[in-house]
């Protein structure tokens, strides 16, 4: 059996935590079984290669590694991407496809971010891992595989469990032996010997002298709270990399990189809340109610949508009660059912391919300009965008359900954007 030591030089693994050690053994231990594995752990301390070093290590390793991330794919289509579809199962469903479940037949699967699959999924989910099975979208013959689980989370799945968003008796099956990872103030060790590491790798990657902290700028990289934990630090190494010329770090230069917000531990700056939202000045609120408007416009979009397909309001308004809600707010929601009184305004025009062919032939210069606009409007409405959700994850310390609360949006869209920029 290889050492622990030998394993962290083979994936990587910066650290000597005792806590850190035990995660790594243990996983070192169940690779041999096809246990499914629960991977525990906050945001960015390192889960992923957990997994890894369980397929590496089994009988499988030369069967298909798939890790999926779960709360990065949208809910309408997650069945088919890991269970498969059979053409016809759906619109746009052109030809048969495999899922994940059927290509990694022999191999591992990891399933990241698990606590965001949909409760239909999660049924699903839970028959493979009881006998192996599952229907592909829209088929009805059963399919066996045979697949290694290992989830992995960042939530707190009782509470899941407890809110009715996640089945108790997967949760079970999921978790037969729970890997966690400590967060990185948990291991104060490890955080000068991980920020070392980034700054050399930085300084080869940009060509540049290896920074360097003062005594005083290392008790603040200890003090501090770590809410985005080794991703957080490996962003902050490499920002103070790239950009500060003094390649020796004081406390106070380091200090400028460490967001202030409420329980970050530092020295207290504590910035007075300046509104409710504390969204602080004009600029912020003009985007805010952009953004707010912008999230309003699609959930208009979806409604419409439901309302072109079923023509029935009252059935839409009760399949879609939160998002009237949302939209309408306080407001009488009969609003709703008196703004799509007549239906026949929401019809699609029948000859749609023409009238698109009229525009473009009548007025192509109208057609190329329009086009241009909006393309600009869409790229500085995306920045800001990002800004505010930037903003808005700063101040919760990263806590995104208290975000998306923040921003009127769900935490699986904010999941996804914090996804598609990178964050
Ligand atoms: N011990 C470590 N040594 C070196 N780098 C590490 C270590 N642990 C994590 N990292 C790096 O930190 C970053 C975050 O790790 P990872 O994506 O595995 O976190 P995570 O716990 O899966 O986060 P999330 O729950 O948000 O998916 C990655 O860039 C990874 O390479």
């Amino acid at each position: 059996m290889e050492s622990v030591q030998a394993i962290k030089q083979r994936f990587g693994i910066i650290g000597n935590d005792p806590k850190l050690n035990r995660a790594i053994e243990k996983a070192i231990q169940v690779a041999p079984t096809d246990i499914s594995i629960l991977v525990t752990g906050e945001s960015g301390v390192g889960k992923e290669s957990i997994p890894k070093i369980i397929h590496q290590l089994s009988h499988r390793k030369h069967g298909k590694y798939i890790a999926v991330n779960c709360g990065a794919i949208p809910e309408g289509t997650i069945d088919s991407e890991l269970f498969g579809h059979e053409k016809g199962a759906f619109t746009g469903a052109t030809q048969t496809r495999s899922g994940y479940f059927e290509v990694a037949d022999g191999g591992t699967i990891f399933l990241d971010e698990v606590g965001e699959l949909p409760l239909t999924t999660q049924v699903r989910l839970l028959r493979v891992l009881e006998n192996g099975e599952f229907i592909k979208v829209g088929s009805s013959k059963v399919q066996k595989t045979d697949v290694r689980i290992v989830a992995a989370t960042n939530v707190n799945m009782f509470e899941a469990i407890k809110k009715e968003r996640f089945r108790e008796d997967l949760y079970y099956r999921l978790s037969t032996i729970e890997i966690n990872l400590p967060a990185l103030r948990e291991r104060k060790e490890d955080i000068h010997l991980l920020f070392r590491k980034f700054a050399s790798d930085f300084a080869l990657k940009y060509k540049m002298p290896t920074i360097k902290l003062t005594d005083e700028a290392v008790q603040l990289l200890l003090r501090y709270r770590w809410n985005g934990n080794i991703r957080q630090l490996r962003n902050v190494a490499e920002q103070i990399s790239v950009l500060e010329h003094n390649r020796t770090i004081s406390a106070n230069t380091l200090q400028t990189y460490l967001p202030t917000g409420a329980g970050q531990n530092l020295p207290a700056i504590i910035k007075e809340s300046k509104s409710e939202s504390d969204f602080s000045n004009e600029r912020e609120i003009l985007y805010k109610v952009l953004f707010d408007m912008k999230s309003d416009l699609n959930d208009l979009k979806k409604l419409t949508m439901e309302l072109m397909k079923s023509g029935n309001a009252s059935e839409v308004q009760k399949d879609n009660e939160s998002l009237i809600q949302k939209i309408y707010g306080n407001d009488d929601v009969s609003d709703f059912e008196e703004t799509v009184d007549d239906l026949s305004v929401l019809a699609i025009p029948e000859h749609k391919e023409e009238l698109i062919d009229e525009t473009v032939t009548n007025s192509d210069d109208k057609y190329h300009f329009a086009e241009e606009i909006e393309e600009e409007e869409t790229l500085s409405l995306q920045d800001k965008e990002l800004e505010l959700i930037k903003k808005s994850l700063e101040r919760h310390n990263g806590k995104r359900k208290l975000a998306a609360a923040e921003l009127g949006i769900s935490e699986r869209t904010l999941y996804r954007k914090i996804k598609q920029y990178d964050l």
